[in-house]
C-alpha cells in the first residue's frame, strides 16, 4: 500500500509547541510537503487555500480544542475525507474513544516515536490517495476520459435546482455521432474507439467556462451542461461543436450520410430555470436531437422552455 504514495503529498501540522513541530517536521518532510498552523483559525484559513492530504492535529491549541477542530472538518463535505491524526499526551481509554468519535483516523502519543509516526502517516496517506483515485475512476469514462453519465446526472440535477432558485437560464446539449454503426462495421471497433476519443477532444475544447461540463452519456452519445447560458449562447456552442467535428475530417464509412464523421445535435434552454427535473430537461434536448437526425443529420436543433 505504501508504494502507492505520490511524491507530492501535502501535510499540514497543527501545533503551537515549537519543539513538537520540529520533531514532526523531521519525520514528515521525508514523506511529503509540510505546512504549519499554530491555531484553529490559521488551520481553516490554510485548508481553504489548499487542501492537505493529511492533517497532524494537536489537541490543545491556543484558540480551540483539537477535537472541536476535527468535528468541524468532518462536518464539511469538502474536508471530511482528509485523514486527521491526533497528536496527544492523553492516554486514557475515554480520550481514545473521543478521538475516533469526532472522526479522526488515528492518534499518536507524545513523546513521539518517529518510526511509528512515519508508518501511521504513510498508511493513512496511502489509503487517502487510493480512495481519491477510485473516486476519480468512478466518475470518469475510461475511453474518452470525460465525465460519465452518473456525474452528469448528478450535476444536472444540482444545476437545475440552482437555476430555478436564482431564476437563471440553463442550457443542455445532447450529441450523437451520425451512422456510427456503419463506421464500426467498416473500420472495426478499435478505429471506432479512436474516433470517439477524437470527437471527445472537440467537445472538451468547445466549452470554455469553468462551470460547464461535458460527459459521455452512452455509447456514441454525449451531453454538455451549460449553467447560466441562454438560448443564443447554447446555439453558438452547439454549432461550434458540430462544425469542429466535421472539420476533423475523419473519413466515414462508404454508406454513411456524409463522407466524414459528423454529429447531430439537440439543445434546449430553460430560460428562467423553470425546468427543474433532470429527466424532463434530457427529454427536451433528446427531442431536439431526434429532430436533427430526422432533418438529415449533421445539424443543430434547439428548443426553448420559457
Ligand atoms: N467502437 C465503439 N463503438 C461503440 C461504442 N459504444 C457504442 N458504439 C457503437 O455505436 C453504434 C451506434 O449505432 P446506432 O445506435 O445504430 O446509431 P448510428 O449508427 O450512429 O445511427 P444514427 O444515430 O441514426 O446516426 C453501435 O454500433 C455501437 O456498437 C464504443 O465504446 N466503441
Amino acid at each position: 500500500m505504501n508504494n502507492t504514495l505520490p511524491a507530492s503529498s501535502e501535510i499540514l501540522i497543527v501545533d503551537d509547541d515549537p519543539s513538537v513541530v520540529m520533531s514532526l517536521y523531521q519525520v514528515m518532510s521525508d514523506i511529503g510537503r509540510v505546512r504549519f498552523a499554530e491555531t484553529a483559525e490559521q488551520t481553516f484559513s490554510m485548508i481553504s487555500e489548499k487542501h492537505p492530504d493529511l492533517i497532524l492535529l494537536d489537541i490543545e491549541l491556543p484558540d480551540a480544542n483539537g477535537l472541536d477542530v476535527c468535528t468541524k472538518l468532518k462536518a464539511m463535505p469538502s474536508t471530511q475525507d482528509i485523514p486527521v491524526l491526533v497528536i496527544t499526551s492523553h492516554a486514557d481509554v475515554g480520550f481514545e474513544e473521543s478521538v475516533f468519535e469526532v472522526g479522526a483516523g488515528d492518534y499518536i502519543h507524545k513523546p513521539l516515536n518517529p518510526r511509528v509516526l512515519a508508518a501511521r502517516a504513510k498508511t493513512h496517506l496511502a489509503y487517502y490517495h487510493a480512495l481519491k483515485l477510485l473516486d476519480k475512476q468512478a466518475r470518469t469514462d475510461q475511453l474518452t476520459k470525460l465525465a460519465n453519465r452518473w456525474v452528469f446526472d448528478d450535476q444536472l440535477t444540482s444545476e437545475l435546482g440552482r437555476a430555478n432558485r436564482q431564476k437563471n437560464p440553463i442550457s443542455l446539449i445532447m450529441l450523437d455521432i451520425d451512422n456510427f454503426k456503419a463506421f464500426n462495421d467498416q473500420f472495426g471497433h478499435i478505429e471506432g474507439d479512436k474516433c470517439l476519443q477524437a470527437v471527445s477532444t472537440v467537445f472538451s475544447d468547445a466549452i470554455l467556462r469553468s462551470g460547464d461540463l461535458v460527459a459521455r452519456y452512452g455509447g456514441e452519445e454525449f451531453a454538455v451542461l451549460l449553467p447560466e447560458t441562454d438560448a443564443l449562447g447554447v446555439q453558438k456552442v452547439a454549432e461550434r461543436i458540430r462544425a469542429n467535428v466535421e472539420a476533423l475530417a475523419i473519413p466515414h464509412a462508404d454508406d454513411a450520410t456524409f463522407p466524414v464523421v459528423t454529429v447531430s445535435v439537440g439543445c434546449c434552454t430553460s430560460a428562467t430555470g423553470s425546468v427543474i427535473d433532470a429527466a424532463s430537461a434530457l427529454q427536451i434536448a433528446d427531442q431536439a436531437l431526434y429532430q436533427s437526425k430526422h432533418e438529415g443529420k449533421n445539424c443543430v436543433n434547439f428548443l426553448l422552455v420559457e
